[in-house]
């Protein structure tokens, strides 16, 4: 396939580069093209020559270099790991300018330590986004750095938005979001690998065992989401006298689950805060 260069005709869109297109690179770049932002609209930076021609085969989008994305666009995404971050804003920085929407997707990383090794005037908002955006059902959490305006804030909503719900939040609680709904889908996933084990357990197909769950996730959550009930009712709505559930919550209470599920959150907000200070 051959991609355009910059300098060839190109719809009027403004320019976004993507800088990383790992798990989470490649879920916001599929989401902005399923919502119907123009492949040559967006800039890819990918460094290695067989996942950048797979990009550009699979999305027939652009894959250029660091300073070309940041040179050209409007709005640069920041999606590489934590730990790569100050070095990549090494790079990038004598390209950017003031003005310019640096979006960071970074766990941990603070706005303050963008803002420190970018240009004074560059906006920079950090978001926490998470892995359901890959089927439009993302939730993610932003937060202004100093000198965000509510354009740039209206444009990272706008590019989040593609792919889920946006909610704004003072930055002291993105810990804490990374800790929920950033890490949240992992603990999910791990519920569901071990009721379908259990279901394994007592005697059930594994296809089955996994349709039962996957489909009881899905009502589930759809209840939660339409029917705006306190989950502790719906719990109690399942749990019938003496009866199967009450059963099973009273193992899961002398396993002390729910204790487990709090401290492992407070793990992952403590990794967040970790990963703030550099290690
Ligand atoms: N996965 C998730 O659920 C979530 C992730 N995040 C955040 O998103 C960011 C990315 O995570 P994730 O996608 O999971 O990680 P991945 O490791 O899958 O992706 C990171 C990507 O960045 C690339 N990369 C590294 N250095 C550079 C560079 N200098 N220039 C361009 N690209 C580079 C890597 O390329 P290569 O492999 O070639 O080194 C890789 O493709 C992290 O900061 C994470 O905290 C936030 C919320 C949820
Ligand atoms: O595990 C991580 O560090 C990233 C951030 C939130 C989800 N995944």
């Amino acid at each position: 396939m051959t991609i355009p260069s910059t300098d060839q005709p190109r719809s009027a869109a403004p320019l976004t580069g993507i800088i990383g297109a790992g798990v989470m690179g490649e879920t916001v770049l599929s989401g902005l093209l399923r919502a119907g932002r123009a492949a040559d609209s967006l800039l890819v930076v990918e460094k290695r020559p067989d996942r950048a021609a797979e990009l550009e085969e699979k999305y027939a989008v652009r894959v250029v270099s660091h300073l070309h994305a940041v040179g050209d666009a409007d709005t640069v995404m920041l999606v590489v790991k934590p730990q790569d971050m100050g070095a990549v804003l090494d790079e990038i920085a004598p390209v950017l300018r003031a003005g310019q929407l640096l979006v960071s997707l970074a766990a941990g990383i603070t706005t303050g330590f963008i803002e420190g090794k970018v240009p004074a005037g560059v906006a920079v908002v950090r978001v926490m986004p998470n892995t359901p955006a890959l089927v439009d059902e993302g939730m993610a959490a932003i937060a202004p750095g100093t000198s965000v305006d509510d354009a740039h804030l209206a444009e990272a909503e706008a590019l989040l938005g593609a792919v889920g719900k946006v909610v704004r939040v003072p930055e002291h609680q993105m810990d804490a979001v990374t800790a929920v709904s950033g890490s949240g889908p992992a603990y999910v996933f791990y519920v569901v690998e071990a009721m379908i084990e259990a279901g394994v357990h007592l005697g059930l197909p594994r296809t089955v065992a996994s349709d039962l769950v996957i489909q009881t996730l899905v009502g589930s959550a759809t209840m939660l989401r339409e029917t705006g009930t306190h989950p502790t009712v719906l719990r109690e709505q399942v749990t019938s006298p003496a009866g199967t559930t009450a059963a099973a919550l009273r193992e899961l209470d002398d396993h002390k689950v729910r204790a487990a599920f709090i401290a492992a959150m407070q793990a992952a907000a403590e990794r967040s805060r970790e990963l703030a200070a550099g290690s």
